[in-house]
C-alpha cells in the first residue's frame, strides 16, 4: 500500500507524535501541515491568525494539505482541518483517514503539559481544559465521519502506531 495516511483529531491527540513514530515504522515519509504551513510563510500560526485572522489561515491550511499530499507518505493535520467539507472529500478520497481519538482529560493532560502557543493559539478564550472538551464537543462527528479507522490515542506512541498498523492490515486482508 502507497496510499497516503492523514492522521485527524484534536489537539494534542498525538497526530505530529504518532506520525513521526508511524513512519519509522513503515518506511513513509512524514510531513505535518502545520510544520509546512508555517514553514512556507515563515510565520507562526499565533501571528498568522493575529494578522490575518482564522479563515485566512484555513485557506492557507486547504492550500498546504493538498500540496504535501503524495503516495507514500504520513500526513498529519491540524486539528481544524475537519472544519472544511472540501479538506474532508480530499483526504477521503486521496488516501486513507485515521482518527486518533483520546478522552478529554488526556488531551488536556498533554496540552498543559506542552501548551505550544506559537503554534496553537486559544481558539475560545478559555482555559485548556474547557476549550478542549467545548471543542471537542463540536468536532467528534466530523472526524469520525471523515475517518476510515479510529484508533484509541491515548496509550504511549508504539502503542498508538501498533494499533494503527492493525487496522491497516485487519482493512486490507477483508
Ligand atoms: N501517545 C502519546 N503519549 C504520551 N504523550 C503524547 C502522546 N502523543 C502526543 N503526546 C504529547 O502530547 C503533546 C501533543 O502532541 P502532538 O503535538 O503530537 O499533538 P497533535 O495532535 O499533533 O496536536 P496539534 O493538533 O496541535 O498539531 C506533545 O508534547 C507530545 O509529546
Ligand atoms: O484545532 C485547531 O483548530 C488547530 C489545531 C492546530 O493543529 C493548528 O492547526 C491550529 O492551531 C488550529
Ligand atoms: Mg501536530
Amino acid at each position: 500500500m502507497t496510499q497516503p495516511i492523514f492522521l485527524i483529531g484534536a489537539r494534542g491527540c498525538g497526530k505530529t507524535t504518532v506520525g513521526e513514530a508511524l513512519t519509522r515504522a513503515c518506511g513513509f515519509a512524514f510531513i505535518d501541515t502545520d510544520q509546512a504551513l508555517q514553514a512556507k510563510a515563515q510565520r507562526s500560526i499565533a501571528e498568522i491568525v493575529e494578522d490575518e485572522g482564522w479563515s485566512a489561515f484555513r485557506a492557507r491550511e486547504t492550500a498546504t494539505l493538498q500540496s504535501v499530499t503524495q503516495p507514500a507518505t504520513v500526513i498529519a493535520t491540524g486539528g481544524g482541518i475537519i472544519l472544511s467539507p472540501i479538506n474532508c472529500d480530499f483526504m477521503r478520497n486521496n488516501g486513507v483517514v485515521i482518527y486518533l481519538n483520546a478522552p478529554v482529560s488526556v488531551l488536556a493532560e498533554r496540552l498543559e503539559a506542552f501548551p505550544e502557543e506559537a503554534q496553537r493559539p486559544t481558539l475560545t478564550g478559555k482555559p485548556i481544559s474547557e476549550e478542549v472538551h467545548e471543542v471537542l464537543a463540536q468536532r467528534d462527528a466530523l472526524y469520525r465521519q471523515t475517518a476510515h479507522h479510529v484508533v484509541d490515542a491515548s496509550g504511549s506512541p508504539e502503542q498508538v502506531v501498533r494499533e494503527i498498523l492493525t487496522a491497516l492490515q485487519v482493512a486490507r486482508a477483508s
